[in-house]
């Protein structure tokens, strides 16, 4: 039997956030403590812990200290990584270890999967080998990855044809904030699942947002991420422009961080841009998906978003400077090869 863990964080209200068919986009309804009723999860939730076995298939930037945390807590962690050697330093932390994705569904109750991409999440989740081979009625997979909606529907699709149930997870919050167990969660999908994994959410994060189908943590998440992108790039901007009209970019990062536009970001990521320094907590090449994913889900609803294309180009144009594992601050290189 499973050890159960615990959070150490105090659990956050799940507030749900649900967009109103009926009403103009920019209307949302706040719906307050989303009522669940589990199904799923009495063997494995009691009294606000988890006492199943866990599995954490991605173990990058984000899925190392993501599941370092579960261990930490407590939690019985089985580990997959397509680098095995990744995989070192969690074992040697207590996780156990299985060869496939497959495998690793099939040993645990719940799988979590911190995947670079829709292409990755696919293949883990669906190919050969993967998780789906090994999900099955009473387990659940919980894709915390950030994919769109048609990718996070497919894995779904494919998770529920076993009789296992599926929640979409992305996260908001970098490197820091996984270390920290400081993530936000966009979940949806099963709400039974929701319930059950609770607990390790608490744990790997801050607070928990539940939006009902699957499909709308995915858009949340890109919504989300299309604006620090074009944020990111507007500071870039404003950063050159300064250096290059006299301004000291040290003092104008202290002005910007002291008005109505001061951002945590700007005042973490700053001064390293100012010296051109870019360590990596959010690789340059996943900030432009996220912002390629964000033009479809636009076009999808044909909105205009004219300032996001036009970061994306700058992202695009970043990358192709050899510039895409650097962390997205480094797309103000890009403005300087263009001037
Ligand atoms: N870093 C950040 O600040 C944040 C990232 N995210 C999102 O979280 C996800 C993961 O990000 P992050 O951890 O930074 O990314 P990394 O690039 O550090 O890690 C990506 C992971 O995906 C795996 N992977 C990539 N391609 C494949 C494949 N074809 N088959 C199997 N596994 C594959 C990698 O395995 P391998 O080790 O073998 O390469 C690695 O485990 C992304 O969707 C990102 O957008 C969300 C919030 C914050
Ligand atoms: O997806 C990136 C983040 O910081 O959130």
């Amino acid at each position: 039997m499973a050890m159960a863990c615990i959070s150490t964080f105090s659990s956050s209200p799940s507030f749900a956030f649900l967009r109103s068919r009926h009403r103009p986009s920019s209307f949302l309804n706040p719906i307050a403590h989303f009522s669940i009723s589990s199904q799923l999860s009495d063997a494995t939730t009691e009294g606000g812990s988890f006492s199943g076995r866990v599995g954490f298939l991605g173990l990058g930037i984000m899925g190392t200290p993501m599941a370092l945390n579960l261990i930490k807590a407590g939690c019985d962690v089985t580990v997959w990584n397509r680098t095995k050697s990744k995989c070192d330093h969690l074992i040697n932390q207590g996780a156990k270890y299985q060869a496939s994705p497959a495998d690793v569904a099939s040993s645990c109750d719940v799988t979590f999967a911190m995947l670079a991409d829709p292409q990755s999440a696919v293949d883990v989740a669906c190919g050969v080998n993967g998780a789906v081979k090994g999900m099955g009625s009473g387990k659940g997979y919980v894709d915390v990855s950030t994919v769109d909606g048609a990718t996070s529907k497919l894995i779904s699709e494919n998770i529920k044809e076993t009789g296992a149930s599926f929640l979409e997870a992305p996260v908001s919050g970098s490197k820091k904030p996984a270390e920290d167990g400081q993530l936000i969660f966009l979940t949806a999908g099963d709400a039974s699942l929701f319930e059950t994994v609770a607990p390790l959410l608490d744990i790997m994060g801050k607070s928990k947002f539940y939006l009902g189908d699957v499909g709308n943590g995915a858009a949340m998440k890109l919504v989300v991420n299309m604006i620090m992108g074009s944020m990111m790039a507007s500071f870039s901007e404003g950063l050159l422009l300064g250096e290059k009209v006299g301004l000291d970019p040290k003092v104008l990062v202290e002005v910007v961080s002291q008005g109505a536009i001061s951002a945590p970001m700007f005042s973490m990521k700053g001064p390293s841009m100012v010296q051109a320094k870019y360590p990596t907590a959010f690789p340059l090449k996943h900030q432009q998906k996220d912002l390629r994913l964000a033009l479809g889900l636009a076009e999808s609803v044909s909105q205009p978003i004219p300032i996001a294309a036009a970061a994306n180009e700058l992202y695009k144009a970043a990358k192709s400077h050899g510039l895409s594992d650097q962390d997205f601050s480094a797309v103000i290189e890009a403005l300087k090869i263009n001037l």
